[in-house]
């Protein structure tokens, strides 16, 4: 039975076709703006390095923000202490845009993650156009050779890639890339399962030299502190900060 993923995967796959067909033009976009080292910079500074998200919607639960308004929420992400922006693109399961990453990043400075489905390292030169300072690698999606030709094509661009796994095999994999960056997804993306023990069983396979970053299900201050005692300080949080009515003072909740 196909799931969830093998579904966005494959719809990805005609729409990446379409895109290289009718391949749209950007303004030139200023220099990558070092996601990882944003993310390295709170962490060394005994802060937390939040990777804040701008999620309209999601296959899980539906309409998550009515209200949507990328570039204020890029500003409030930014004023509450955030290190870094996640940006969904995804048109079809998500309601989100390219328009949503340029005008977010506009809006501030931060380093922004174009959180999307590559599956063509077309995709990263794409993401590099409209302005992405990194990209994501889902292991689960792609088997090693397509891993290794994005992320050579991030690197060429200078672009950070965040990898991001889900169990120990797929950390196995991700770890043969030279990106040292990785995220723990606690969301099952076959399931939609959410599970933040994944981030604490994975977090000791990791080593030491990885910037490590749990991703999905996190909730308040409490929950990043308990990841705090296992040493964990990078986080990606989305739907608890975007149904906040202040995104500011919320996220200042959660990282200031
Ligand atoms: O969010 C979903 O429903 C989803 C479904 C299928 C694939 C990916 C999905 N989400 C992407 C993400 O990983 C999250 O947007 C991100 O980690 C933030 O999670 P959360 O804080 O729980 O919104």
């Amino acid at each position: 039975m196909s799931t969830i993923l093998d579904k966005i995967l494959e719809t990805k796959r005609h729409e990446v076709t379409a895109r290289k067909a009718a391949a749209r033009p950007w303004p030139t976009p200023s220099a990558p703006r070092g996601f990882k080292a944003a993310l390295d910079a709170r962490a060394a500074a005994g802060s937390y390095g939040l990777i804040a998200e701008i999620k309209k919607a999601s296959p899980s639960k539906g309409l998550i923000r009515a209200d949507f308004d990328p570039p204020a929420h890029a500003r409030a992400y930014a004023a509450g202490g955030a290190a870094c922006l996640s940006v969904l693109t995804d048109h079809d399961y998500f309601q989100g845009h390219e328009d949503y990453l340029v005008a977010a990043r506009a809006a501030c400075n931060l380093p922004v993650i174009r959180k999307d489905f590559m599956i063509d390292p077309w995709q990263v030169a794409e993401s590099r156009a409209m302005g992405a300072d990194a990209i994501l690698i889902i292991v689960a999606a792609l088997d090693d050779g397509q891993m290794a030709e994005i992320e050579a094509a991030a690197i060429e661009l200078g672009m950070d890639a965040l990898v991001e796994v889900h169990d120990a095999a797929e950390l196995d994999r991700a770890l043969k890339l030279r990106s040292r960056l990785i995220g723990v997804n606690n969301r099952n993306l076959k399931t939609f399962e959410v599970d933040v023990q994944k981030t604490y069983e994975l977090v000791r396979h990791a080593p030491k030299d990885c910037t490590f970053v749990a991703e999905s299900g996190l909730n308040n201050r409490a929950d990043l502190d308990a990841m705090a005692e296992h040493d964990i300080r990078c986080f990606l949080v989305g739907e608890s900060l975007m149904r906040q009515t202040n995104i500011e003072a919320a996220t200042r909740a959660l990282v200031g």
